[in-house]
C-alpha cells in the first residue's frame, strides 16, 4: 500500500536562513505520526509545506498522491489543517465558524456532531474572543475536522491546555484515529507523542535525527541507569572508585541519592564492586529510558516543560 503521506528532501530556505536542510518521512494510512523537535527545529514549515502553504526550495511533498508543491489545490478537499496560529475575528460565533469552513467543502462533516464531539455544543453561540484558550484550541481542532478530511494536521494540538483537557483531546484524537483519518502531530510534548504517537520522527536543525516507533525509540540503547541510597557513613572514597568501573559512564549524587550510569551490565558491577567494600546500599531503583532521554540524546535540548 502506497504512503498516505511521503516527503523526500525537503528544503526549504527564507534568505539565509535555513529552516528546513533535509527532511524525508512516509506516513502509512490510519497512523498517528510526530513531529518532535526543539523550537526552530522547521516543523511548522515543514507540514506547512506538506499541506502546500509554502513553496520549497527543493524535495517532493506528495499526499495522497498529489504533489503537493505543484498541485496543493488538488488535496485541499482530502486534507485539514489545524495551525499554530489559527486565530479568528474575535466577534465570530462558534456555530458561525463552522458552518462558514463547512461552505468551504463539498462534503462536510455534521457540524452538529462535531461540536458534540469536541464538547463544544453549549458553546456554539459564544464568541470566538469569549472563549477560554482550551475552548478555542477544541474549536481549532473542529475547523481543521470539518471538512471530513482524510488527513489531518495538527500543530501543538494541546499547548496551554490544563491536564485534564490534553486528556480529553488525545482521547479525542484516537477517536478521529479509529474513523480512518490518518494523523500528522506537531508537538514539544514527550509525554503526548509517547502516548499518542504510532511513529515519530525527531527534527533538529532542519533535518530527521531520529525516527521510528516511540517504545522502538526509547529501547534502542544499551544505556542503563539506576539510583541507589547508600547507608549514612559510607566513605566516599568507595563511591569514587565506582567511577573507575569500565560498566560504568557516570555517577552524580543529588538529594542524598546517587545516580549510575553505564552499560548493560553497570548493576551488577556496582553492586558487586561496593559488596566487595561490604557496602550494601538501603534503595536501589532501576530508571527506565524515556522518549525525553531520547530527545535530549538526539538534539542536545530540553523539550518545554509538560504540564501534568
Ligand atoms: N517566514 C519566515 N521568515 C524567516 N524565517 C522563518 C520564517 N518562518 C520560519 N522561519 C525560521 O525558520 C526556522 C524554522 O521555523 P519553524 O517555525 O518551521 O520551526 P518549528 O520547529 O515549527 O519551531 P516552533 O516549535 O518554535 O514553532 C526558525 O529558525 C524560524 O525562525
Amino acid at each position: 500500500m502506497d504512503p498516505v503521506i511521503e516527503i523526500t528532501n525537503l528544503r526549504k530556505t527564507y534568505g539565509e536562513k535555513t529552516a528546513v536542510a533535509d527532511v524525508s518521512f512516509a506516513v502509512e494510512r490510519g497512523e498517528i505520526f510526530g513531529i518532535l523537535g526543539p523550537n526552530g527545529a522547521g516543523k511548522t514549515t515543514t507540514v506547512e509545506a506538506l499541506a502546500g502553504l509554502r513553496q520549497a526550495d527543493g524535495g517532493s511533498t506528495v499526499v495522497l498522491g498529489v504533489d503537493t508543491q505543484r498541485d496543493p489545490a488538488a488535496v485541499r478537499e482530502r486534507l485539514g489543517i489545524q495551525l499554530q496560529s489559527s486565530r479568528l475575528p474575535a466577534k465570530l460565533k462558534v456555530a458561525e465558524a463552522m458552518h462558514l469552513y463547512a461552505s468551504f467543502y463539498a462534503e462536510p462533516a455534521d457540524t452538529d456532531e462535531l461540536l458534540e464531539l469536541l464538547g463544544l455544543t453549549e458553546k456554539k453561540d459564544t464568541a470566538f474572543a469569549d472563549l477560554s484558550g482550551g475552548q478555542q484550541q477544541r474549536l481549532s481542532i473542529a475547523l481543521a475536522l470539518v471538512g471530513n478530511p482524510q488527513v489531518a494536521i495538527l500543530d501543538e494540538l494541546t499547548t496551554g491546555l490544563d491536564p485534564q483537557a490534553r486528556r480529553d483531546t488525545w482521547a479525542l484524537i484516537e477517536r478521529v484515529r479509529d474513523s480512518g483519518v490518518t494523523i500528522v502531530l506537531v508537538t514539544h510534548f514527550m509525554d503526548e507523542a509517547e502516548r499518542l504517537c504510532d511513529r515519530l520522527v525527531v527534527i533538529d536543525g532542519g533535518r530527521v535525527v531520529a525516527e521510528g516507533r516511540p517504545r522502538e525509540l526509547v529501547a534502542a540503547t544499551d544505556e542503563r541507569a539506576f539510583r541507589m541510597r547508600l547507608p549514612a557513613g559510607t566513605d566516599p572514597a568507595v563511591v569514587d572508585r565506582l567511577s573507575d568501573l569500565p560498566e560504568v559512564s557516570s555517577v552524580t549524587e543529588d538529594d542524598g541519592e546517587h545516580e549510575v550510569r553505564g552499560n548493560t551490565r553497570v548493576l551488577s558491577a556496582v553492586i558487586l564492586a561496593l559488596a566487595s567494600q561490604d557496602v550494601v546500599p538501603d534503595e536501589i531503583r532501576t530508571l527506565s529510558r524515556t522518549l525525553e532521554d531520547l530527545f535530549v540524546e538526539v538534539t542536545g535540548a530540553r523539550p518545554m516543560e509538560t504540564v501534568s
